[in-house]
């Protein structure tokens, strides 16, 4: 997968791009992302990239004349890429999305920032997405967000197909099951003696009821939802 993000404050992303799981990703080539700043495609000496919005009002937005050109110049070659632009107007992302997302070849991510961007750049956008209902300094870290859930559900990006699967809202949407590590008694708090026990079976029931509880506990709704559409096992039910 291939990835352009445009922004106006590349340097936000340095430390993400390099770091971790991403960062591997990247630099073993299983994807691509690239990070252009909009102030490279004006034209004036000043680089604007925003201006005062019509009609009054506070704030600056986000002129569409350098994203415009941006996206032609990188749009010269190769597969058309499916735009985002990150808003708090957007669509509510989820894993469901960052699912969908994860199988397009090439996405394009555009950060709004200011008061937002010039309306008419919604023309090369496929999809505008929030990642919450809450005031923002720009659209940078959503990207961020946005990359992290969709790059590590690529093949061969996370190492263990395993924690992929054991996710939380990989299985319908379920939230995960605790997990322990040694020591097996820290301060007083003990791992539970299942999964002490080497019994894989009873320890795949134990942690089901305890992905089933949590769900139940923080997100009943879910497990409605999963009623609603008989995905839930009798057992599961009990
Ligand atoms: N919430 C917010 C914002 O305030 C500014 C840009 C993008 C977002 N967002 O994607 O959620």
């Amino acid at each position: 997968m291939r990835i352009d993000v445009l922004t106006v404050l590349p340097g936000l992303f340095d430390c993400f791009l390099k770091e971790g799981v991403i960062g591997k990703a990247i630099s073993s080539g299983k994807v691509e992302v690239k990070v252009h700043n909009i102030r490279d495609f004006t034209t004036d000496k000043h680089r604007v990239v925003d201006d005062v919005p019509y009609g009054g009002g506070p704030g600056m937005v986000l002129k569409p004349e350098p994203i415009f050109r941006a996206y032609d110049e990188l749009t010269k070659e190769g597969e058309k890429p499916y735009v985002l632009l990150t808003e708090p107007w957007g669509e509510k992302f989820n894993q469901e999305m960052a699912v969908e997302l994860s199988k397009k070849p090439r996405l394009m991510i555009i950060c709004g920032r200011y008061e937002g961007v010039d309306e008419r750049v919604k023309s090369l956008v496929d999809r505008e997405v929030s990642i919450g209902d809450y005031v923002l300094t720009g659209g940078e870290l959503p990207a961020m967000v946005i990359m992290d859930a969709v790059l590590r559900l690529i093949p061969g990006v996370l190492g263990n197909l395993e924690s992929l699967r054991a996710d939380s809202f990989s299985d319908r949407g379920l939230l995960g099951y605790p997990n322990y590590t040694r020591p097996a008694e820290f301060r007083g708090m003990k791992v539970p003696e299942v999964l002490l026990s080497g019994h894989h079976k009873k320890i795949e029931s134990w942690r089901k009821e305890q992905s089933l509880r949590k769900t139940l506990e923080r997100r009943p709704e879910i497990i409605e939802n999963l009623k609603r559409k008989g995905l839930l096992t009798k057992e599961e039910l009990e």
